[in-house]
């Protein structure tokens, strides 16, 4: 059962970072849908970002070849809470961009400063003046150090894999353990932008609460911050 406030702040920007698979899609969606915000899920921009680096044959573990495309792709956002979509240079590519391709080449895309800058800026450009709740590595510490509220969410990687495996119909999860950590491990260690807790953002372990039981937390979080002016 849900208690947490209604209505809706202005300017906000709401920033969530964390490990894959600890839940932050799916709460930062049910923040936004909440509170009637904009919802900005920067993993598919730099997901959108190697799918085009893939159909255009780059090798995307040769740092100046990821370097010299980043430019090139046009990749829009949408940001319905309810209805995100994501396409490259007009192609709608919501669901190409979750095949194990694209999930494999997905760390090492994102470690090139090059292709951080360029979505960097399209990040900031959508935040604009708020209303939105962003999710992602970097929000917190390099997107929007701003942002009024910070939220670092995690989840034992057992319990991650188990909920991802389930999503995937049944996939296997020692498979899929494997494949969030070796992410992680190069998401954390990057040069530029690395995954961190931000300064000043409030810990959230989901392992043990519902999406609804978190969802609720950060509402209440908000409220909190909004109290504070
Ligand atoms: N608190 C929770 N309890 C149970 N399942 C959850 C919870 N939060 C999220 N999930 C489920 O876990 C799976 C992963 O969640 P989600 O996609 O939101 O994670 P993520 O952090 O955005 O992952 P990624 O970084 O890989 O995009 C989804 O199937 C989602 O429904
Ligand atoms: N702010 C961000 C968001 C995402 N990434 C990279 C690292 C992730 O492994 C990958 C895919 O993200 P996901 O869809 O799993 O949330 O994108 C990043 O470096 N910075």
């Amino acid at each position: 059962m849900t208690t947490a406030p209604q209505t809706r702040p202005t300017g906000l920007v709401i920033a969530l970072d964390g490990p894959s698979g600890s839940g932050k899609s799916s709460t930062s969606r049910g923040v936004a849908t909440r509170l009637g915000l904009r919802y900005l899920d920067t993993g598919a921009m730099f997901r959108a970002m190697t799918w085009a680096m893939l159909e255009a044959g780059v090798d995307v573990h040769d740092a100046q070849a990821v370097a010299a495309y980043a430019p090139t792709p046009r990749i829009e956002s949408g940001t319905n809470p309810t209805a995100p979509t994501i396409h490259v240079d007009g192609h709608d590519v919501g669901e190409a961009i979750r095949g194990e391709a694209v999930t494999g080449a997905v760390s090492p895309v994102s470690a090139v400063p090059e292709v951080r800058a360029r979505l960097l800026e399209l990040q900031r450009t959508i935040i604009g003046d708020g209303d939105i709740v962003v999710e992602g590595r970097d929000i917190g510490s390099v997107v929007a150090p701003q942002a009024r509220v910070k939220l670092y969410l995690t989840a034992d990687p057992g319990a991650r894999a188990a909920r991802r495996a389930l999503e995937e119909g049944g996939s296997d999860v020692a498979a899929t353990e494997a494949s969030l950590l070796a992410r992680d491990a190069i998401d954390s260690t990057r040069r530029t932008a690395p995954l961190t807790m931000p300064e000043g953002a409030v810990h959230i372990d989901t392992t043990d609460f519902t999406l609804d039981e978190v969802i609720d937390q950060v509402l209440r979080l908000v409220q909190q911050a909004q109290g504070r002016g």
